[in-house]
């Protein structure tokens, strides 16, 4: 199902935890910034409303999506993070650089997570055009950094379950 038929932005509330401890790193690519900044506004706002406390949110900047794993790397060992939101936007361009990037960056915080039991979400963009990242930022399509931070705190509430 594509997010054409998905709302980003429409989820089920029911039986989220209590959330107002936990403490989440939200790493944000400075590329396409318009859209990043709308994904991390998304994401933000998503955590609030739904119970963390604004100084259990921290926000580290880095320079492309790239990077979001090395970042969310350093963040997620650390013991007062609980879970990492990793945004970005791939652009198609007119090479495969845009492919490595996305396979690389899905690949790497795909490891941090396993590496270090702790959620690690990704909420990058791979679109093909500007459109495509407005329509999932805030636009038709809602805004996948909503869907990020739902995923969070749904990850958090297993790892409760299942640490218990
Ligand atoms: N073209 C996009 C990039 N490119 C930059 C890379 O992410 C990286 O910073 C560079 O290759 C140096 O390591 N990054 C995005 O986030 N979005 C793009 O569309
Ligand atoms: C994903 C990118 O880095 C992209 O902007 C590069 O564009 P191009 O493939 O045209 O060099």
């Amino acid at each position: 199902m594509s997010s054409a038929n998905k709302n980003l932005s429409v989820f089920s509330t029911d039986n989220l935890p209590d959330i107002s401890t936990r403490r989440f790193a939200l790493v944000v690519a400075e590329w396409n910034e318009e859209v990043t900044e709308a994904l991390f506004e998304g994401a933000y706002q998503t955590l609030l409303n739904h119970g963390a406390q604004p100084d259990h949110i921290i926000r580290a900047n880095v320079p492309g999506s790239y990077e979001l794993t090395t970042a969310a790397n350093w963040l997620a060992q650390r013991a007062d993070i609980d879970a990492v939101i990793a945004i970005g936007c791939v652009i198609q361009g007119e090479t495969k650089h845009n492919d490595y990037i996305n396979h690389a960056v899905a690949q790497g915080l795909t490891n941090v997570s396993l590496k270090t039991n702790k959620p690690v979400i990704f909420g990058v963009l791979t679109p093909n055009t500007q459109q495509q990242a407005l329509d999932r930022a805030g636009g038709i399509h809602g805004n996948k950094g909503d869907e990020a931070a739902i995923t969070a705190i749904k990850m958090l509430k297993l790892s409760e379950l299942v640490n218990e």
